[in-house]
């Protein structure tokens, strides 16, 4: 059996529904090796942040050389970096290495408004990570952080889109899950190639939408890893994160996390 292997640098989720453990849980869902490079662990749970311990620079790029080192890695993706000192580490420990495939998702706020990102690391982010991305996965708040816009409308987000491609990213995404229609879940992507279009799903009420984001980017890392197109990665983990929260499984009293195993029960009952 031959299995394709991809990498999360991220932080650690305690309650399990974000960070590390959704994009293992992801990865394995389909069928993609998941390997890990811890960068914080968070004591969290459905209702918030309650404790943040980075773990040490040394150990975070000791992690990444140790799986670098031996695994042919097809994807790679960052979470939570915490820190300027990780991601000055993770951007030229990644070019000593044949380029991979990179997944950013520049988590910056939990939910909860609990902050995942140092403010002064923003810089950092976009000085050595964004421009080696293969995608960037950034939500409207983030996007408006690295962009310096207010993002309002459709042409901002296509505005935004756009200087973020400007910074060095072959692509980007840009997620709609904190805009205010309630009608439809749209995201947006566009790349440097002039590419760009929108996907759009229904809407879901509900409030256990924790770690949508880090789903949603994990599910596109693992299906870049399986070999997929960019564009039909996006439109695949569009379809894992729709599934995933549709079908919510009411964990915790606060945000629930989303059902990670919705997509491939959903494909079992259409066969
Ligand atoms: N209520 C919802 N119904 C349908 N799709 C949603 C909903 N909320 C988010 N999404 C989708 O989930 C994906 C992740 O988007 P979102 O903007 O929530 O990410 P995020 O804010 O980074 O998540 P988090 O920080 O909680 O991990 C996007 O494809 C978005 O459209
Ligand atoms: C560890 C971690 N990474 C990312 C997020 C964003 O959802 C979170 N809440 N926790």
């Amino acid at each position: 059996m031959t299995v394709k292997v991809a990498l999360t640098i991220a932080g650690s989720d305690s309650g399990g529904g974000a960070g590390i453990q959704a994009d293992l849980k992801t990865f394995q869902e389909l069928g993609v090796f998941g390997t890990s490079a811890l960068t914080a662990i968070t004591a969290q749970n459905t209702q918030g942040v309650h404790g943040v311990y980075p773990v040490p620079v040394e150990g975070v790029v000791a992690q990444v050389r140790a799986v670098l080192d031996d695994f042919e890695v097809k994807a790679c993706k960052t979470g939570m970096l915490f820190s300027t000192e990780i991601i000055m580490a993770i951007a030229s420990l990644l070019e000593e290495y044949p380029p991979i495939p990179l997944v950013i998702d520049p988590v910056m706020i939990a939910k909860g408004g609990q902050s995942l990102l140092l403010q002064e690391a923003v810089q950092a982010m976009k000085e050595n990570l964004i421009p080696i991305a293969t995608i960037i996965t950034p939500n409207i708040p983030e996007a408006e952080v690295l962009t310096g816009m207010k993002i309002v409308t459709d042409e901002d987000i296509q505005e935004a889109a756009q200087i973020i491609i400007e910074l060095g990213a072959r692509a980007v995404i840009m997620k709609g899950g904190h805009r205010n229609d309630v009608l439809e879940a749209k995201d947006y992507y566009a790349d440097c190639e002039g590419q760009s279009f929108t996907m759009t799903t229904p809407w879901v009420q509900t409030k256990d939408t924790h770690g949508t984001g880090c789903t949603f980017a994990a599910a596109l890392t693992g299906f870049i890893a399986k070999g997929y197109s960019l564009s039909d990665a996006v439109a695949e983990a569009k379809q894992f994160i729709q599934a995933a929260i549709e079908d919510s499984l009411r964990i915790g009293s606060g945000h629930g996390p989303t059902n990670h195993w919705a997509y491939n029960r959903l494909k079992k009952e259409m066969h």
